[in-house]
């Protein structure tokens, strides 16, 4: 994998005209000082899913090390589901049998609130391609509700979701590491309680226009401090989502955004030149211990190069 890093954070914000969670989000994470965001380019999207699939083993294979268990939080989208392909490529070659896919907890970022066997779905792809071939155990797949699943609305499973994740929270394999007074607050509720497990790793893709889970510009999404938020009026079809918000996005320990091509160059340069949260959604995405951009060469063509 070519490594690059950035000094391009986003986390020199200039003063913004109004305040809102989506500019708290961002202003929380440059007082909590995180790390600066790596930027990774490789050729094309074949090898940048290739790279990402080999260095996502590694990484829940070093979880495991440490606690016994590793979680990772899926995404949707093109290169996301091309990485879990190439994940169960390695999951099928013994040299690469270095994780225990019976004790790794796999959480959705966003789902599409449709019936269960729509191809809209995006809980299908990951299942297709690593949940059934890897073997993970049915309890350890944490799935967003289908439309079918008896909950008449999006809110209904978004909270059904945000009372799986506290419950996991609860589990002392899955119990998120002490963090600063900042950061450990977006892991506890206002009563105290913890509301979300440890996310090793949280993988997103990013649209065009910058969203990340279900998260678009400049919606109430992107305001709102929950860990999981119900989405309707979708700019992208299926209108009508349940997301993780930033509060949840922001508690992992590493977020890396997978992007390819080149008609999200633009969303990608401007994540990593000062956009607000607000305006360019994955601007906010940044985990406790590291951020890492996963480009291709097209996604990263209007990044100032050097
Ligand atoms: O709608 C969604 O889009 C994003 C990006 O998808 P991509 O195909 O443009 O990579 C995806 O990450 C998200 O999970 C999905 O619901």
């Amino acid at each position: 994998m070519s490594q690059g890093s950035t000094d391009q954070g986003p986390t020199d914000q200039g003063p913004t005209s109004h305040e809102s969670p989506g500019d708290r989000v961002d202003e929380a994470l440059a007082a909590e000082g995180r790390p600066t965001p790596d930027v990774v380019i490789e050729p094309d999207a074949d090898r940048l899913a290739r790279s990402v699939a080999s260095a996502l083993v590694a990484r829940l294979a070093a979880a495991q090390a440490v606690h016994g268990t590793a979680s990772v939080v899926v995404t949707g989208g093109g290169i996301g589901t091309a990485v879990l392909q190439r994940v169960a490529d390695l999951v099928a070659e013994p040299e690469h049998a270095v994780v225990d896919w019976t004790a790794v907890d796999v959480w959705w970022g966003d789902e599409r609130f449709v019936p269960a066997d729509s191809s809209d779905r995006n809980e299908l792809g990951a299942r297709q391609t690593l949940v059934l071939p890897a073997g993970i155990p049915p309890e350890r797949v944490h799935a967003i509700p289908s439309s079918d699943a008896g909950f008449d609305e999006p809110e209904d499973a978004a909270a059904w979701y945000a009372g799986e994740l506290a419950a996991a929270a609860t589990r002392p394999e899955l119990m998120a590491p002490p963090q600063g007074p900042d950061a450990s607050s977006r892991a506890v509720g206002g009563d105290g309680v913890l509301q979300l497990p440890r996310f090793d790793v949280l993988l997103l893709g990013m649209g065009p226009e910058g969203h990340v889970a279900s998260i678009f510009p400049d919606s109430p999404a992107a305001r709102d401090d929950r860990p999981v938020v119900a989405v309707r009026d979708c700019p992208k079809p299926p209108p009508t989502r349940v997301s993780l918000g930033f509060s949840a996005i922001t508690s992992a320990e590493e977020v890396w955004l997978l992007v390819s091509g080149e008609g999200k160059a633009e969303a990608v340069a401007r994540a990593l030149s000062g956009a607000t949260p607000l305006e360019i959604p994955a601007a906010g995405a940044r985990g406790t211990r590291a951020t890492r951009w996963l480009l291709d060469e097209a996604a990263a063509s209007l990044l100032p190069r050097g």
